[in-house]
């Protein structure tokens, strides 16, 4: 089967008559073709956005909460389906892959009810015969960049928030999960969106990516994806006057005391660490274990690992799946060869070629023991179930290394001990720190982002989604004169 670009409300196919086949990492089967589109196909989607935008503008925020909502039920009517397409193309599990359509759903319930909330304040001015007060204006058409993590999660917590505050979008899906955007764009069609106030261009980041960050109709680019790519988008995207937000890389630790209960702790590595075989931004990517507890955290944490049934994503009881791509796959492998010459190998540590699984992207969750923190599986994302195990003397030295990173998307820490979860909380230089739960997770009214090398740009979802998809315009008014 095969699909079209959307643009100014309608399918579209690509000028360039190209196509490429989505994959199953499953077991490297095509499933279905989407546009190679160019940058011609591009410009045709920021016109339509253009075009679109003062009528989208002019709407009240209910009327486009309407919309939110209409395509939120159309998506539950097919969350099964859905989840299965998320799980086919991008290999997380089924529970997985239904739960992030759920997700998906969610947010764009919440954005509808943010229609309902303030915006704006008044403020006391000098002059007693002036009202100062605030409103919020749309930046105008806007480009989002998403990748194939959370192929439909990302792209609504994206596009939900900068269509409640009256901005239009031209969306580029990362090439390896296009159908998942495909489903939303097909929701928002179905609910009735006026034309052009979404649009879809499938292709290569290099050329659709990189048409809307170069481009002048674009006001503002959202991106998530990798450290390189959105630094180069960044710097971009800045000179043509664009407004830019990035979420990047993270390489979160859970930080394990001698207080914590074991087996809790041992759980909340293992989600965090090999859940969607470890490709989020926020998975657990260093445990550091206080030294007490270290032996026994270290051995239930291997005889955990090695009892995980890793398998056919579609089939209920796997608890983890394929990596991504070919591409993903090589990378997971050459880090794991690099770990081998840099720590202890604990468990896992191949690529698995049974023959049920040999055309898949298979990975066996793996555990290496550091002695340094320097070393490069214990600073580098690596975006596959690979856990860097790290011992430290005390609290102090767990989160001296906790901090000794580039990033600081998210932290957790297991602890008992009230006040040293207080000072953790307070020394912990990341965006999201958690107390006794995993490292990954994220709601629709809570925000999301990081510090140091792992974001810029204002927070995504909840409130805080406001400040990037609108600026604030003060208004003076004196009745008097
Ligand atoms: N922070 C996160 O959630 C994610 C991080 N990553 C990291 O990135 C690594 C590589 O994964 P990729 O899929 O290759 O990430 P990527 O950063 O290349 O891709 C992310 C998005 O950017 C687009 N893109 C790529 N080059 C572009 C350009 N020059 N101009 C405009 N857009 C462009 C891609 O098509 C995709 O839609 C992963 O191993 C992981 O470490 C990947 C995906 C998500
Ligand atoms: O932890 C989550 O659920 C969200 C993570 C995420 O947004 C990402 O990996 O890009």
């Amino acid at each position: 089967m095969s699909h079209s670009n959307y643009i100014n409300g309608q399918w579209q196919e690509p000028i360039s008559g190209d196509y490429k086949n989505n994959v199953s990492p499953h077991d490297s089967q095509e499933i279905e073709e989407f546009p190679v589109s160019t940058e011609a196909d591009v410009q045709k989607a920021i016109s339509s956005a253009n075009k679109a935008f003062p009528s989208w503008k002019k709407l009240s925020y209910q009327q486009r909460g309407t919309y939110l909502l209409k395509a939120a039920e159309i998506l539950e009517e097919n969350t099964e389906e859905i989840g299965r397409d998320l799980t086919l193309e991008e290999g997380k599990t089924l529970t997985e892959g239904i739960g992030e359509t759920r997700r998906a759903i969610n947010i764009l319930k919440y954005y509808a009810g943010e229609a309902m909330q303030p915006i704006g304040s008044v403020i006391p001015s000098a002059n007693s015969e002036t009202t100062v007060y605030t409103k919020r204006t749309p930046l105008g058409p806007v480009g989002l960049i998403t990748p194939w993590n959370f192929p439909i999660a990302i792209p609504a917590w994206k596009m939900a928030p900068a269509l409640i505050y009256g901005n239009t979008v031209v969306i580029k899906p990362a090439d390896l999960t296009p159908k998942c955007v495909y489903h939303l764009m097909n929701a928002f069609h179905e609910a009735g969106l006026p034309a052009g106030v979404v649009n879809c261009v499938f292709g290569r980041g290099s050329v659709v990516g990189n048409e809307l960050v170069e481009n002048r109709g674009i006001k503002g680019i959202s991106f998530t994806g990798s450290n390189s790519v959105g630094r180069a988008i960044q710097s971009k995207a800045m000179a043509n006057g664009k407004k830019v937000q990035l979420e990047m890389g993270g390489k979160n630790p859970l930080v394990i005391l001698a207080d914590a209960g074991i087996d809790n702790a041992v759980e909340l590595a293992i989600k965090g660490a090999y859940q969607s075989t470890g490709q989020k931004c926020t998975a657990t990517s260093r445990v550091i274990v206080e030294e007490e507890i270290y032996e026994s955290f270290r051995d239930r944490l291997i005889e955990r690992t090695q009892s995980l049934k890793v398998g056919n994503p579609l089939v209920d009881d796997s608890f983890m799946g394929p990596c991504v791509s070919q591409s993903q796959y090589e990378t997971v492998l050459r880090m794991i060869d690099q770990g081998k010459n840099e720590g202890n190998l604990l468990c896992g540590g191949e690529s698995i070629k049974t023959s049920e699984l040999e055309n898949g992207y298979y990975i066996q969750p793996t555990i290496f023991e550091l002695s340094s923190q320097n070393a490069r599986i214990a600073t580098e994302e690596i975006f596959g179930p690979v856990i860097a195990l790290l011992k430290a003397a005390d609290y102090q030295e767990a989160v001296q290394m906790a901090n000794d990173t580039e990033f600081g998307l998210s932290a957790s820490i297991c602890t008992n001990n009230l006040s040293r979860a207080q000072q953790f909380i307070d020394q912990i230089e990341v965006g999201m720190v958690h107390v006794n739960s995993e490292t990954a997770g994220a709601e629709p009214q809570i925000p999301f982002g990081g510090m140091k090398n792992s974001s810029d740009g204002p927070r995504e979802q909840g409130k805080t989604a406001i400040d990037f998809y609108t600026q604030v315009k003060t208004v003076y008014y004196d009745q008097h004169r």
